[in-house]
Formats: structure tokens, C-alpha cells, sequence
């Protein structure tokens, strides 16, 4: 048996069968690749060695609480170096995982064996050869497989049966499978370790909702003046959301307004009395971060109010937007937070070309330390309100640094504690957020719509960025609303919902799209008479009435998503082709192995991304991307309408974006 030559002997970095390239890694391995409980992940290597010999390669990856496996990988594609293990990780925490390459000198025989014995060549010597592999893999295999191996061994050194007899009996299952079990490894060399990050499935699987709670419930007065909606009214919301599918309800801040420069209506500068004004601008003389604004109620109200939420089955994010209304307590009691001007003047916040004329940005620079202690006293008391997720507002204008202190001190305390990255910012800093440690991110979904926009960005956000980037697709915001949703109309509103919800395991929806709210203030790309700056209660029960209201096939969407494994995977998406330039088509597959139900789990998304046509086309899959052989036919039902037809490789799809969109189909196996 050749004997093992490691790096460190030779005095060389090359181990003695290069195994590079691993993934999921973060480029420079400063900070672990990312994954959340229930992930099927891919690991992949390339690993090759010198000449013709075969390598064999596996994954050895090791849980937090310590228990190894082992799991083989196998070739990307037949004859090329990358090799991918999907292995499902299932325990919250940091795992470790590295890769071993190996000199598979069975395979080496076996392929060489194949060839000479059928053409006469070296036969005994295959023969012997093959014997003393199958006695090693004996001498390390248990009692079943040892007898097994050893009485396939003498078969093949029998010289009276005939060289392609032997050669059957060898190839029979049992032999090769006990093989497999006790392989002979030899050369084996290892990559280096790496980590991945497993958090709770919450990080990244998720339906999220926003509403504004000052608007539930909020009632004109006769003169014109509004009474606010509390946090007691907003709660009677929370069934609505609920029934809807969504798992988490983010709130915008929560604190007191601001008074001093506050919006009015529209972005305007000038409020009239009553105005309620920006949430973002926090902080007044009633307080600032770690205060309910007295409007909605109490610090005792919140709890209660996320209590009632998780009562619900939902779970509350709040907003973390770390600037300051000029009447912040902070502006007094720590001007050193902010940069003044030579004047004596603090310059208003900006995201150009937005202009936050209410609020004043913190200078990190000038106390690091000390609004570190203070952001982590606040979050402290919301975590202690029950409040585990945190989107974070604007996260690209302060400094790295200061997210990757607060994150990894947040969760060496509370490891369930979920941050979002709001940041539209340029890639390098929307990566690195992912990178020191937010759990998700906003992305730029909204602006992709065309078929070819969202196919690249599809195979972007699921590709190597997946280790470290989990993205969150938005429809829309209180500050997105983009031109496709202004002019496309329901279909445009149903089409987009059906690609967020199942293309990525997080999406949201800010109140309002169900109800296809889609005027825009002009020459802005937000809803006119925005909620950020005024009351805007909504008559849900009378849009139901009407039948002007999505919101039965939001929770369709929603409830596909939690019956569907595979729609809550990042990585398990594959494009498909289409001969129509607005037809999209992707799917989404998870095998038996690592579903509850102990059977696949394919989703197929065939949507018509051209909102104000009927198009028909022939759609192209991938069978083997689906768990299936090529030619195969299956059921596709689709899981909108209830219908159901059979389809193989090349399928006829009529989609008319103003009956349905989207098709969301689930493969279901034909009986044969
Ligand atoms: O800058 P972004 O586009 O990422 O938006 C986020 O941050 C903004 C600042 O907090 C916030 O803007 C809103 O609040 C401001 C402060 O009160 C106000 O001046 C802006 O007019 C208002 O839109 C935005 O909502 C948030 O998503």
C-alpha cells in the first residue's frame, strides 16, 4: 500500500492530492459561511491528482455538539474536478467541515479491469490484483462484509473459473456495496477546516408583513384632526396577518417623533399641527430609542402586544434606525455624537439623493465605545420585550466595525437574535454587511423584472454569495414602488408576489399591496399620501367585500411555501429555459432524504413577467434537475388553480397575466 506523504513531511503547502476551492466559504475566510437550520447544504471542492488514477473525496463534517459524519461527494459533472455533497445541517450553532481526497485504487482497478479483462490483456494479473484490493478492504470491514470480501477475493484468484465469470461474480451488488463500505483509502489527503455559521431557520426562512400601527385603528375626527391608532388597536390586526401566512410582522420605529423640523404629508417640509410626522425621526422630549412613543401606549403595551403576536404565531421585528430627531434626549446629553459644523450647526442626514431633513446622523468615530454601550443597552431592553428580530435602517452609513462588534456581542448573548441589513447601496457594501454577520439583507428584487434581469439575479443571490448574502425579497416598501408595480395592475401585483414567495426562502410585503395600492407621489418612485408621514387606515373588511383585495392569493402563496420544503431552500434553485423572452421559468427540489414526508419535494415557477400580455410558449426543464431521468413524464399540479397536466422535457404553457401570471407547480411522480 503506498504509504501517505503529507505537506508538512515534504515541506510544501500542496497536500499530496490537492483538494481546493471549497464552498461555502466567505472569500478570505476572515468570517464563516452562513447556513440556518434545515438548510440542505453544498458542499463542494475540486480535487484532482496527477496522471490517470481515480480519487475518491468526501465530506467530513463535524456538528457544534460534536457528532462526525461522513458523507461522499461526487463529481459535478462526469469527467470534471468539482465534487458536491449535500448534507443537511440540523443543529443550531458553529460546525466545522473539511474535505479529504484519496487514492481510490479500487476504482482505479475496477476501471482498468473492466478494459483488459474483456480484451484478453494481463488478465490473472487484473485478477490478483483485484484479490489483494478486495482482502485490504476485508481486513478493515466488519464480520459480515470481512466474510463477504474474503470469499470474493479467493473467487477471483480461482484460475479454472473463466476470467469473465470471475469478472461477473465480482460485479455482483452485494460485493460492490461491501466494497463501499470498507473502501481501501490510501494518499489521503485533507483540506483545510472551515466553519459555517448554522442559525435558527428564522434568519432566513421567513413571510414578513409591515404595518404601520399608529394607522390601525386610527379614526378622523369630525374637525379634521386624527385620533392615533395604539398598540391595544393595532393588535386586532395581528389575526389578519396571521391568516394570511405571514410569519413575521415588522413594525417601523416605534419611538417618540420627533418635533422639531418634522415632515408633513408627502415629504413635505411644512407640517401643519397634528401632523404626526417620520417614525425614523426618533426622539423628542418624551424620549428616544429605549421609548414607546406615548401615542401608541407603553412599554408595557408592547410587551403585551408581542405577546399577543406570538400568541398569534407570529413573531415581531422592530426597527433599529440609529440617528436622531434634533430633539433627541441624546442631542443634549451627548453632543459628542454628532459632527457640528463650524457654525455650531449638526448637518441633517442624508441617503443622496434622499434628503432626511429631520433627522442627525451619530459620527461613530467620535465615541465608539460609549454608543456601543448605548446601542446594546437598547437593544437589551427590547430583547428583554420579547423582540428577537431586528431590521436595521440605513445599516451602509455607519461603519463596518461597528456591526460586527454588535452583532457577535448580540448573539454571544442571545444567538436567536436576528439582524436585517436595509441597505441599497453599492454590492461591495451590501456583501460585506452579509459577511460581518447580518443574518439577511434587502436586495435589489424590486428593480429586477424583466425575464432576463431576474434570471441573472436568481442565479446571483442562490449562487456562491448564498454562503454569506441570505436575501430578502421585497415587493414593496413604504419607500418602493417601483414603475412596474405603478403601471402592470393586479397581474403585475400577483406576478411579483408569486416570484418573491417562492423564490427565495424570505420575502415581505408592506400593507397596502394586497390592496394594490399603486399611485405614486409624482416623480417619486414611493406610494403618494405615504403612510411615513400621516395616518392611513385601511378598510380591509370592505376591499374583501369588493373583491379588490390579493390577499387570498397572498395566503395561497404563503401556505404553499410552509406545506413545501424546497421553496424554503436558497441554494436548490435551478433556471430553466423558455422560448419566450417574458416567460421565466425556474424550479426548486429537495430530496426524499431530507424532507419530513420521505419524498421529493419539487416546485416548478412558470410566470409571465410581462404583466399586460397573454403569452404562449414551450417551456424546457432540466429533468435531472428535478430528481428525474430525461424523457420522463410527470404530473404537474398546479398548486394555484388545481390543475393538473402531464409534462416531461418540452411543455406548451399558456399564461395570460390577466386570468393567472404564474404557474406554481408541484411535481408529482407518474405512476408507472
Ligand atoms: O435611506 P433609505 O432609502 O434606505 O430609507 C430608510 O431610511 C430612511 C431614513 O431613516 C427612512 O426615511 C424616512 O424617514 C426619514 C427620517 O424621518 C425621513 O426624512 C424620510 O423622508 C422618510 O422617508 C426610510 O423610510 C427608511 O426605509
Amino acid at each position: 500500500m503506498p504509504k501517505q506523504t503529507n505537506a508538512q513531511q515534504m515541506d510544501v503547502l500542496t497536500p499530496r492530492i490537492p483538494v481546493l476551492d471549497l464552498a461555502p466559504q466567505v472569500p478570505g475566510n476572515r468570517f464563516p459561511a452562513k447556513a440556518v437550520v434545515g438548510d440542505a447544504v453544498p458542499f463542494q471542492a475540486v480535487a484532482f491528482r496527477e496522471g490517470h488514477d481515480r480519487i475518491g473525496v468526501t465530506l467530513v463534517l463535524r456538528s457544534p455538539s460534536g457528532a462526525q459524519q461522513r458523507v461522499p461527494m461526487e463529481p459535478l459533472l462526469d469527467g470534471f474536478d468539482t465534487y458536491r455533497a449535500l448534507a443537511q445541517v440540523d443543529e443550531q450553532g458553529m460546525w466545522s467541515w473539511f474535505v479529504e481526497a484519496w487514492s481510490d485504487e479500487w476504482a482505479t482497478w475496477h476501471h482498468n479491469a473492466e478494459i483488459k479483462i474483456a480484451a484478453g490483456i494481463d488478465v490473472e494479473l487484473m485478477a490478483t490484483m483485484g484479490a489483494d484490493l478486495l482482502e485490504r478492504a476485508a481486513a478493515q470491514a466488519q464480520a459480515a462484509d470481512a466474510s463477504a470480501l474474503t470469499s470474493a477475493a479467493q473467487r477471483m484468484r480461482r484460475t479454472e473459473t473463466a476470467p469473465l465469470q470471475r469478472w461477473a461474480e465480482v460485479n455482483d451488488p452485494a460485493v460492490l456495496a461491501a466494497v463501499d463500505r470498507n473502501r481501501p483509502r490510501s494518499l489521503v489527503s485533507a483540506s483545510e477546516t472551515l466553519q459555517l455559521r448554522v442559525e435558527r431557520a428564522r434568519a432566513a426562512v421567513g413571510a414578513w408583513y409591515e404595518f404601520f400601527p399608529r394607522s390601525e385603528g386610527a379614526e378622523q375626527r369630525e374637525d379634521g384632526s386624527w385620533a392615533s391608532g395604539t398598540l391595544t388597536t393595532a393588535a386586532e390586526r395581528l389575526p389578519a396577518v396571521k391568516a394570511m401566512g405571514f410569519d413575521v410582522l415588522y413594525l417601523p420605529p416605534v419611538h417618540p417623533i420627533g418635533e422639531i423640523n418634522r415632515k408633513g404629508p408627502n415629504n413635505t417640509l411644512t407640517p401643519q399641527p397634528g401632523d404626526p410626522g417620520s417614525p425614523w425621526a426618533i426622539g423628542s422630549k418624551a424620549g428616544g430609542h429605549d421609548t414607546i412613543h406615548p401615542d401608541l401606549g407603553t412599554i408595557a403595551d408592547f410587551r403585551a402586544f408581542v405577546q399577543r403576536a406570538e400568541a398569534e404565531g407570529l413573531e415581531v421585528a422592530m426597527d433599529l434606525a440609529l440617528q436622531a430627531a434634533p430633539d433627541h434626549p441624546w442631542v443634549a446629553e451627548h453632543p459628542e455624537w454628532f459632527t457640528t459644523l463650524p457654525d455650531g450647526s449638526i448637518a441633517f442626514a442624508e441617503n443622496p439623493p434622499k434628503k432626511y431633513q429631520d433627522i442627525y446622523p451619530i459620527n461613530f468615530d467620535l465615541d465608539p465605545e460609549g454608543i456601543l454601550a448605548e446601542v446594546l443597552r437598547i437593544l437589551e431592553q427590547w430583547i428583554d420585550c420579547g423582540v428577537e428580530i431586528f431590521r436595521v435602517d440605513n445599516p451602509h452609513t455607519k461603519p463596518l466595525w461597528f456591526w460586527e462588534r454588535l452583532i457577535r456581542d448580540v448573539n454571544a448573548a442571545h444567538p436567536d437574535v436576528v439582524f436585517l441589513a436595509e441597505a441599497f447601496t453599492r454590492p461591495a457594501m451590501m456583501q460585506a454587511l452579509g459577511k460581518v454577520g447580518f443574518q439577511q439583507s434587502y436586495t435589489y428584487f424590486a428593480w429586477r423584472n424583466t425575464k432576463a434581469e431576474l434570471e441573472e439575479y436568481l442565479r446571483e443571490v442562490t449562487g456562491p454569495q448564498a454562503a454569506w448574502f441570505k436575501p430578502a425579497f421585497w415587493v414593496n416598501t413604504p419607500d418602493i414602488l417601483t414603475e412596474y408595480l405603478q403601471f402592470g395592475g393586479v397581474p403585475a401585483f400577483k406576478v411579483r408576489a408569486a416570484i418573491a414567495a417562492t423564490a427565495v426562502p424570505t420575502w415581505g410585503m408592506y400593507a397596502g399591496y394586497e390592496l394594490i395600492e399603486d399611485v405614486a407621489r409624482p416623480g417619486a418612485e414611493e406610494a403618494n399620501d405615504n403612510e411615513k408621514f400621516q395616518y392611513r387606515p385601511r378598510d380591509w373588511e370592505q376591499a374583501a367585500r369588493n373583491g379588490t383585495t390579493i390577499a387570498p392569493y397572498i395566503t395561497r402563496l404563503n401556505e404553499i411555501r410552509a406545506q413545501h420544503p424546497a421553496v424554503q431552500q436558497l441554494w436548490a434553485l435551478d433556471v430553466h429555459w423558455s422560448d419566450d423572452d417574458a416567460i421565466l421559468v425556474y424550479s426548486k427540489h429537495l430530496e426524499a432524504r431530507f424532507t419530513a414526508s420521505g419524498e421529493d419535494d419539487t416546485i416548478i415557477v412558470v410566470a409571465n413577467v410581462d404583466p399586460h400580455s397573454a403569452r404562449q410558449t414551450t417551456v424546457h426543464l432540466d429533468l435531472t434537475k428535478l430528481g428525474l431521468r430525461p424523457g420522463e413524464s410527470f404530473e404537474a399540479h398546479d398548486l394555484i388553480t388545481g390543475e393538473t397536466w402531464t409534462w416531461s422535457d418540452h411543455n406548451f404553457v399558456r399564461l395570460d397575466a390577466f386570468v393567472e401570471p404564474a404557474h406554481v407547480l408541484h411535481v408529482r411522480r407518474s405512476v408507472a
